[in-house]
């Protein structure tokens, strides 16, 4: 035989408030979303049927209870027996099961969120001239119905829905907080709502084609509600609109940079019902200089009412506000370049980070945001017109090698080491055949050094020969060239090769047994190339040095040009060039102090 399921109603309510719903304070927004739809419902067949929702607290009930009456349509008492004594039945649904368009409510279990905060509901409604019915149920699971006494019935159709407080959730009724969750939840809801006789909707979306005025009032009004609602003042608002989503609103562009992985969420409105303030997934992840507000008829929420539900609708509405705004940016760049500008102060990680899968954004970076050269900020488009091929340094410490003695060679170069900035170069020749681009090492310096005039250049033989010897146990080979600027007495260069053979080292210097064999192996695989201290011929105190004829002095010299470049070149100093500094520096003022012990 058959048997029909037997629900518990205090373990749903349990399960409704400790896994369902964020907060008790949901009981006001289904008591409002419920009057609402009876009011939908009333006026597709009576379109003057009033619109009111009056929401009485327990201050002016006068007898503990709290009170919500809506000029909504009303339930028969078979509806009552149908829908009220049912978990998840809902008049909400088509025969399907599918949410019916016009309404809020869906589940069949809003109701119920009433028992987080109550112990007893009543709901005290009419339907046209049928009589008024009485309904009761308790959080224990029971319930009455019956039909009011001659005489006690409703004047009027609609619905009153009555809470009786729960002993521990007195505060959920104290009208400062009826007050604020009518006004959260339902200010922008299409019907008038009082609490305690005052108004609590504000009409209209500010965004609303309904609102009138110029497009000019209309963004006033908008940074207004910026203000008062998100507490900033935007640096642009964008209008948004998605038809198939229902959606419209605007998005506002933050004033100060945000952490794009901490970013707020949005504010969204289903059918001009607060869903949440804080949804996610409604922008695509590069866009989070943006927080939206937006109310929308098609998006789902999910069964809690406090998110997004993740469907197509919705990941095809988050591509179509990233085109809107990514349209906006464009439109920036082509009207108002120098907002576009502040914009980029502001934003730029984000956009640069947008820009390495992005072609306009690539186009925007390179056409605005000004890049550090070593012959001044500016644009890689600039750089381009200027000087051609794009020169560029990949990280910060080559840049630093090598920008003066390149600017001294005419050899202009772009500092690559910031986030994003060497990936952003890399990509412009994808999008375009005719960007040229050259990844400059400070090896690649020494090919445009010049060799010493022979003659020179065997004289200086023994010296060379000297200072090898001092920096030979540093692994470094000495060479002497000239070049520009005759300022610079010394370069240290590394190649690339050569750094990661030192980064091996040192890791290597640390690892246990196990990753040391297998680093050794990495080691073993070329020989490093040995980094080179270049001695500048131009230089007059390198000249001077070369003539020294005392051995030990050369040394000394020798090591202290070396721990300058060191230096000068931001390179990691060792435990053995400490030390080679500390000596150099010591023995040089030893010699320069005169006087006996
Ligand atoms: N104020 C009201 N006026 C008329 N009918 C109401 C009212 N409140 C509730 N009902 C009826 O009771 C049913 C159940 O309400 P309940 O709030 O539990 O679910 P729902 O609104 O259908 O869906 P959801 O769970 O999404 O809120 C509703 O479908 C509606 O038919």
């Amino acid at each position: 035989m058959d048997h029909t399921f037997q629900v518990d109603l205090r373990g749903i309510v349990d399960l409704l408030s400790h896994h369902l719903y964020g907060s008790p304070r949901v009981y006001l927004r289904e008591l409002l979303q419920n009057a609402v739809d009876a009011i939908t419902a009333r006026r597709a067949n009576e379109p003057t049927a009033p619109a009111v929702v009056r929401i009485q607290p327990p201050t002016s009930t006068g007898d503990g209870t709290l009170r919500v009456t809506d000029t909504g349509v009303g339930l028969t008492e078979a509806q009552v027996h149908e829908l009220l004594a049912t978990i998840g039945r809902s008049s909400k649904r088509d025969e399907l099961g599918f949410a019916r368009h016009e309404f809020l409510g869906q589940f069949g279990i809003g109701l119920l969120s009433c028992f987080l905060v109550a112990d007893e509901i009543r709901v005290q409604t009419r339907h046209g001239d049928e009589p008024t019915v009485l309904w009761t149920g308790y959080a224990d699971g029971r319930y009455g119905i019956q039909l009011a006494p001659a005489g006690t019935g409703r004047a009027e159709q609609g619905t009153t829905v009555t809470l009786v407080p729960r002993r521990d959730a007195d505060q959920w009724f104290a009208v400062p907080t009826v007050t604020e969750l009518a006004r959260l939840f339902g200010s922008l809801l299409p019907v008038t709502v009082y609490v305690d006789g005052v108004e609590t909707t504000a009409g209209p979306p500010p965004w609303a084609a309904t609102v009138g005025g110029s497009p000019a009032a209309r963004r006033d009004e908008l940074i207004r509600y910026a203000r008062e609602t998100l507490g900033f003042t935007p640096f642009d608002v964008v209008p948004l609109s998605v038809p198939e989503a229902g959606l419209t609103g605007a998005a506002f562009v933050l004033p100060a940079p945000v952490n794009p992985a901490a970013r707020a969420g949005h504010r969204v409105y289903l059918k001009r019902m607060l869903l949440t303030e804080g949804a996610e997934g409604l922008l695509p992840d590069w866009a989070f200089f943006a927080q939206c507000v937006v109310d929308a008829s098609e998006l789902r929420p999910t069964a809690s009412r406090e998110a997004l539900y993740e469907d197509s609708l919705l990941e095809s509405t988050r591509e179509a506000l990233g085109d809107q705004l990514r349209a906006w940016l464009v439109r920036l760049a082509s009207t108002e370049p120098h907002r576009l500008g502040e914009f980029l102060q502001v934003h730029h990680l984000g956009v640069k980070a947008l820009a390495l899968h992005d072609d306009e954004m690539l186009g925007l970076v390179e056409q605005w945001w000004p890049m550090e050269t070593n012959t001044g900020q500016m644009t890689l488009a600039e750089f381009r017109q200027r000087h051609g091929i794009v020169r560029y340094a990949a990280t910060i410490d080559e840049f630093r090698q090598l920008a003066a003695v390149a600017a001294a060679q005419d050899l202009a170069v772009v500092n690559g080491g910031y986030t994003y900035d060497t990936e952003i170069i890399e990509r412009l020749p994808n999008v375009d055949r005719s960007v040229l681009i050259e990844r400059l090492e400070p090896t690649d310096l020494t090919t445009r050094f010049d060799a010493l005039d022979p003659g020179v250049d065997l004289a200086l033989r023994p010296f060379v020969k000297a200072a090898q010897q001092a920096l030979d146990r540093l692994g470094c080979e000495v060479v002497l060239r000239a070049y520009d600027p005759p300022s610079l007495p010394a370069l240290y260069l590394v190649s690339r090769s050569a750094a990661f053979h030192d980064q091996l080292q040192a890791t290597r210097d640390q690892a246990d047994e196990v990753w040391a064999g297998v680093l050794d192996a990495l080691a073993s695989s070329g020989p490093p190339e040995r980094p080179q201290l270049v001695l500048n011929h131009r230089n007059p105190l390198v000249r001077r040095v070369t003539t020294l004829g005392d051995p030990e002095l050369v040394g000394l010299a020798v090591e202290a040009l070396y721990g300058q470049a060191l230096l000068l070149g931001y390179h990691p100093i060792r435990p053995a060039d400490a030390a080679l500094l500390n000596s150099s520096f010591l023995g040089l003022l030893g010699r320069a102090v005169p006087g006996q012990e």
